[in-house]
């Protein structure tokens, strides 16, 4: 092709490509604003070129620089009572989305109706699990994947998994007994490392003792999350996180298709390679393949060798695992020890708990533990407190596609049509919607043990950190285990205290010439949300902000 052909295809390939996106921008705008004339309930502030993405520019500002955006979402919901639910035009960069904090609504979306879920959701995660996972699949495919992995996640299943969560959770207490008295600690990072360890041999069946040192697997993976946001366009853009990503994604799939093939040859030849029982997550998964010719052999055949498609599923779902399982869990361990730490009575009554299930003796609560982990069940006290730290700082969204003739009714009465829109959940904000929450915004773990009839009895389909429906949280179980264990065996020995006021000081003498001067023209910046310094951040998920600085005590004799 001659240079001056050449050069006018590509000029008509891009006038194309404007014109298109041109006619669906203002396609779309044009339906929005058909919809607001009708009083479809949106913020009333909304341009023909900007939607309403100024809108949450707005009140971003209003909040610390790295608050989640869900606490802006939060936020704008005190303008939608009488609906809640609203519509948030933020093309081009997210489509448009009904936010609904309205909990009879949820039980239309994940229960009765079931929506699917939008490519969004797997492509927001895509950098971190690699492809096609649970969270982005639907219909038949999810339903097969689905029920090839629960039987790894089953609650009996998480019993089998207690005695070596002890085992994590020592090396945990090892670790702040070392850190007592010695100065400032994240705890989101030593929860972080706990979790991973964890969820990787509840996963894998795999020893990477991450709280101690270091492991190739763990750190490409807080690579990948470090270079990760939902929303943050700093990062998004950066011309290098496609390649630092796919660099450690690599990384990490090399390292589970090892393991993958390991767990298959030892199944295929248990006597050879003296098997153990299968307890994890990748070995019930595999077993199910090997036995279940119907979904995943061939013509009821025992497959000889893992077929590729299989293996690169599987190893997304795994990376799936490794990121909701440590991300979302090790946030709600620093928020509940944020919690007690802000309600001595609460810390006294589940210390009482303890006393009572435990003994006395406080050394000895792990081996009771390891050698009856049905004493969990009797922790009731202890799930109230976990309860009660999820509804406060859920850590997770639930995400839906809206479909044609499918109208979600609002608190009004209005019938609001979803076709061509995404439906967010905001759990904060359904979480504490003061028409159905006594106290909302206050921690009162005892209105898990109270029954109906009494004022803080929890409102029906109110309470929804994992969501409900046939879609819940796969890792629901290992979740509560996990979090009851730490605080069982932490609550009676340790007191964290929040160090924020001491960590600002230290960076504020950190500060460079050019933030000083910046900060005395502009003023210091808001650093606290309806006056929690340790607001939900971004990171990956929602952790609290700066990592939870904190300082770690011995309990004394007298507590
Ligand atoms: C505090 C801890 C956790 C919270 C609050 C949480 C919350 C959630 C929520 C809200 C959903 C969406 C449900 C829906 O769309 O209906 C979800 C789905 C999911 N979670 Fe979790 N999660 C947690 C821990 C975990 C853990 C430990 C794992 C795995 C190891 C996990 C794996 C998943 C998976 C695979 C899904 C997709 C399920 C499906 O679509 O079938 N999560 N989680």
């Amino acid at each position: 092709m001659a240079p001056n052909n050449f050069l006018a295809a590509i000029a008509i390939l891009a006038a194309t490509g404007v014109a298109y996106f041109v006619l669906s921008g203002y396609r779309h705008r044009a339906r929005i604003n058909e919809l607001r004339k009708q009083g479809f309930p949106m913020p009333a502030e909304w341009s023909w070129w900007f939607g309403h993405n100024l809108v949450i520019f707005r009140y971003t500002k209003r909040l610390p620089p790295l608050a989640n955006v869900v606490l802006a979402m939060q936020e704008m919901s005190q303008e939608f009572t009488e609906t809640e639910m609203f519509l948030m035009d933020m093309w081009p960069g997210y489509p448009s989305s009904i936010i609904v904090f309205n909990p009879e609504a949820c039980t239309l979306i994940s229960q009765k109706w079931n929506l699917p879920r939008p490519p969004q959701s797997g492509e927001a995660i895509k950098p971190i699990v690699g492809g096609q996972s649970l969270v982005s699949m639907n219909g038949s495919q999810w339903k097969t994947w689905r029920s090839l992995l629960n039987p790894g996640f089953s609650a009996s299943n998480m019993m089998n998994h207690v005695p070596f969560i002890v085992d994590c959770v020592q090396v945990f207490c090892d670790k702040l007994r070392e850190s007592s008295g010695n100065g400032i600690i994240s705890l989101d990072d030593f929860a972080t490392r706990l979790t991973f360890e964890v969820i990787m041999k509840v996963t894998l069946d795999a020893d990477v003792n991450y709280q101690r040192g270091k492991h190739i697997l763990p750190t490409a993976f807080d690579t990948i999350t470090k270079w990760h946001s939902f929303w943050d366009v700093r990062i998004l853009w950066n011309p290098l996180r496609p390649i630092v990503q796919t660099y450690n994604g690599n990384v990490i799939n090399r390292y589970v298709q090892r393991e993958l093939e390991k767990s298959f040859l030892e199944m295929k030849n248990p006597k050879q390679t003296n098997a153990k029982p299968a307890h994890s997550v990748i070995s019930l998964a595999l077993e199910a393949y090997i036995g279940g010719g119907q979904e995943m052999g061939k013509d009821g055949q025992k497959p000889q060798k893992l077929d590729k498609s299989f293996i690169d599923t599987v190893t997304n779902q795994i990376r799936l695992f490794l990121f909701a399982g440590n991300d979302t869990t090790s946030s709600t361990i620093a928020f509940a020890f944020h919690m007690l730490s802000q309600h001595v009575e609460a810390l006294a009554r589940l210390r009482q708990e303890h006393d009572i299930v435990f003994g006395d003796d406080v050394s000895g609560a792990a081996h009771l533990l390891k050698e009856n982990p049905t004493l969990l069940n009797q922790c009731t006290y202890t799930l109230a407190c976990v309860k009660e730290t999820l509804r406060l700082y859920p850590p997770a969204a639930n995400m839906r596609r809206g479909q044609p003739g499918i109208s979600l009714p609002a608190l009004n009465g209005q019938l609001l049509p979803t076709e061509g829109f995404n439906i967010v959940v905001v759990q904060q904000t359904v979480h504490q919607n003061p028409r159905v929450w006594v106290r909302p915004r206050e921690f009162l773990p005892e209105r898990w043990l109270v029954g109906p009839g009494h004022e803080l009895y929890p409102p029906q389909n109110a309470y929804r950190p994992f969501d409900i429906g046939s879609r819940t949280c796969i890792g629901q179980p290992l979740t509560l285990n996990e979090i009851k264990i730490v605080l069982i065996l932490t609550a009676r020995t340790f007191n964290v205290k929040p160090a924020y006021e001491e960590w600002d000081r230290l960076q504020e003498q950190k500060r460079g010439i050019w933030e000083r001067v910046a900060i005395w023209t502009r003023g210091e910046g808001i650093n606290t949300v309806h006056g929690d310094r340790a607001y939900q951040s971004e990171k990956a998920g929602t952790h609290p902000s700066d990592g939870y600085p904190c300082r770690v005590e011995l309990v004394t004799q007298e507590e």
